[in-house]
């Protein structure tokens, strides 16, 4: 199976597949704002900066979470001891109306910084055609290795979420004054990723989705295109409402920072809602943006949830999800709903996250008639478990059904036995209450 794959490989990329990445080995450490420090050295751009402190606990994929533009102004340190192996692929692909041109999640790393533990100088992949080093110095991103990110982590469980300084070469010695720490969540980082211009893909697919872009990762477009989806992205406080007309559905994309600076978004979304009845989905931000619209409040979690490997209970049934399953799902998330009881009318709890029952999906009821699904994790993957893909199977019969005969075939009346509202109320609502 590898020797067909290999047939196809770049002579470039086979040539480079096995070397080592460039080690700097300069100073370098990640000062935190509550005062502590962790030193090691420095691999990527010789340069210092500011950002927040956040961890993942994904074992694979560092290349797909480091271009998600959800992690923009993090200073992301992977629990993993090694990372790097693979390396790091041509990020090219070839640009035509059906595909978004890139390998990974979007053109740059996202992140401001990246720590680990013990960075590979080898790295070893047909694909590959760089080192993780060369990839971050390319990019003027900076990386930290030989840190002990597990005690970094166990910090970060306790006190949460901290901003940070990554201080290279002289910096490194002495941390920042306390005034000098730049957070990022208050900025809206939104605007500065999504595309300031609409453009198409697929434009002659069978049924006409409208995008809103927070921050879009690329395998939210893939996801849509391959399941023949004409798309048609549009800036995150595009004025959808205008031309809603024209499409069979409309989606939102996961996005970076807090979303309360995106209110004009979940302002116009509550006219769509209310005026509008064609299906709408949402991914994590675009989750919390629907929630907002709906009249739920979104929170700061004390540490969010970032990983591959996140299990949610599905309290309801739709399309291909199955009330009373677990699903294993990829997660990059700060903020999430707070579960209000009762939920506002016409929604319902979706999914809740097994690990500390923060809400992880809404969707509108079957009495509401409406179509509207929001989860706060990906079903896109990359990386990840693709457990939930089909929702996106969902979401596009779902407006073809719409589109041919004004009915549904997906979302049906869920008959199941979960006790969803004793679940809220003995289990998920004294957790939360205690997260507070
Ligand atoms: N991946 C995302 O869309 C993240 C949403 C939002 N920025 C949060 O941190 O909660």
């Amino acid at each position: 199976m590898l020797g067909r794959s290999f047939i196809h490989i770049p002579r470039l990329a086979r040539g480079l597949a096995t070397q080592s990445g460039p080690l700097t080995g300069v100073p370098a450490a990640l000062h935190l704002k509550t005062g502590q420090s962790f030193h090691g050295r420095s691999f990527g751009a010789p340069k210092s900066i500011y950002g927040e402190t956040v961890f993942s606990t994904s074992i694979t994929s560092y290349t797909e979470s480091m271009t998600d533009p959800s992690y923009r102004g993090q200073i992301l340190v992977f629990t993993t001891p090694l990372i790097g192996n693979y390396g790091v692929p041509l990020n090219k692909a070839p640009f035509d109306s059906q595909d978004v041109g890139v390998v990974l999640e979007s053109q740059n790393i996202q992140c401001s910084a990246v720590i680990v533990g013990d960075v590979a100088e080898k790295f070893s992949h047909y694909t590959a055609v760089e080192s993780l080093a060369s990839w971050c110095q390319r990019h003027n991103v900076p990386a930290i290795t030989g840190v002990d990110t597990r005690a970094i982590t166990r910090l970060l469980r306790d006190q949460g979420t901290t901003l940070g300084r990554v201080a290279i070469g002289e910096d490194a010695s002495a941390p920042p004054a306390e005034s000098e720490f730049w957070d990022p969540s208050a900025e809206n980082l939104v605007d500065q990723v999504s595309t300031k211009t609409p453009y198409q893909l697929n434009p002659t697919g069978s049924v006409k989705i409208a995008v809103l872009d927070f921050g879009a990762k690329a395998n939210i477009l893939r996801s849509l295109v391959r399941r023949d989806a004409a798309v048609t992205v549009l800036p995150w406080n595009y004025d959808f409402n205008a031309i809603r007309d024209q499409y069979d559905g409309l989606f939102l994309t996961n996005g970076p920072g807090d979303p309360a600076h995106c209110m004009e978004a979940a302002l116009k979304l509550r006219r769509t809602l209310q005026e509008w009845d064609k299906p709408v989905f949402g991914i994590c931000m675009g989750h919390q943006i629907i929630g907002m619209a709906a009249g739920l409040d979104a929170y700061r979690m004390t540490f969010g949830n970032r990983g591959h490997n996140q299990p949610v209970l599905a309290l309801a049934s739709s399309g291909s999800i199955k009330a009373g399953r677990v699903y294993v799902t990829s997660q990059n998330h700060q903020y999430a709903l707070k579960l209000e009881d009762p939920f506002p009318a016409g929604w319902e709890p979706f999914f809740i996250n097994c690990n500390d029952s923060s809400v992880e999906g809404i969707k509108s009821t079957v009495e509401s008639g409406k179509k509207v699904w929001g989860v706060q994790f990906h079903p896109e993957s990359a990386g990840g478990p693709l457990d939930t893909i089909e929702m996106f199977t969902d979401f596009v019969l779902e407006c073809k059904a719409h589109k041919l005969q004004n009915t549904s075939f997906t979302t049906e009346k869920s008959t199941e036995s979960i006790p969803v509202d004793t679940f809220v109320q003995t289990v998920a609502k004294p957790r939360i209450a205690a997260q507070a």
